[in-house]
């Protein structure tokens, strides 16, 4: 079997004594995208930051590439160089323009130089169809715009994987499908990619495995059609049957 990208075994995560992740099993194939479903606080975000060493672990071990990341003897700036992360909220630094927000880890921490820097922010803003706004200042940029620079910005590292959470999540519902569709192209390009996600349909479209997590537990997991189409298990079903009773599916 291909070695997974991203490989989770036994993970448990507490946060002062509450469990919040308990005996999470994950396995992320190359150029597959792996899709969290999930209630609010059933444990979707800590799952991606204890995957990216923003939070430590207490059990179980994480592993990229086969190699453990989660061994104290592993360096965590070097581990993060490889995962591209983008969150909801998009934090860009204002006082600075779409390339200088792009090149700035590359070139500080990466000792990526200049010019090679922003030859790659450039070709990557192309791409995401941002070729005109490499000058801009953030707040001259609508939602969309900005999360697809955040998107670039995460991407400048050339990771082996990225790691979505709900990205979409604060945007205008207008804005939802550009940055969507900057993600499903993505996937065309074969990047390997773990989501976070409340936005069902896009889940179903894109996921190669869906994992339902309930109260921090990998409850049910599978291909979209299994796990949309045939949930075996109880809490899953009404799980979905809210999100189809809420027009979301
Ligand atoms: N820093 C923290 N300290 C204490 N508890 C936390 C912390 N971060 C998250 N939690 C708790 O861990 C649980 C899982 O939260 P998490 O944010 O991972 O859920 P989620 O599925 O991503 O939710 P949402 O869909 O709302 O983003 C929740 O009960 C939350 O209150």
């Amino acid at each position: 079997m291909t070695e997974p990208v991203l490989r989770m075994e036994a993970v448990r995560k507490t946060y002062g004594g509450t469990v919040v992740l308990r005996d999470v099993d994950l396995a992320v194939a190359p150029h597959s995208v792996t899709v969290l479903i999930g209630a609010s606080g059933s444990g979707k975000s800590t799952l991606l930051r204890c995957a990216n060493l923003l939070e430590e672990i207490d059990d179980g071990a994480i592993f990229l590439d086969g190699e453990e990341i989660t061994d104290p003897r592993a360096d965590p700036d070097a581990v993060r160089r490889r995962i591209g992360v983008v969150f909801q909220a998009y934090n860009l630094f204002p006082h600075m323009t779409v390339v200088e927000n792009i090149t700035l880890a590359p070139r500080r921490v990466h000792g990526v130089p200049r010019a090679r820097a922003e030859a790659e922010a450039h070709e990557l803003l192309a791409r995401l169809g941002l070729r005109d706004k490499a000058g801009e200042y953030p707040d001259r940029l609508s939602g969309g715009q900005q999360q697809r620079v955040a998107i670039v910005r995460a991407l400048a590292g050339r990771p082996r994987l990225l790691l979505l959470d709900e990205i979409t999540a604060a945007l205008d519902p207008e804005l939802v499908g550009e940055v969507l569709s900057v993600v499903r192209d993505l996937k065309g390009q074969g990047m390997t990619m773990v989501i976070a996600t409340h936005e069902m349909g896009f889940a179903r479209e894109v996921a190669d495995q869906v994992c339902f997590l309930d109260g921090g537990v990998v409850l049910e997991r599978g291909t979209p059609d299994e796990v949309f189409g045939a949930p075996r298990q109880e809490r899953t079903q009404r799980f979905l049957r809210r999100i189809v009773a809420a027009g979301r599916l």
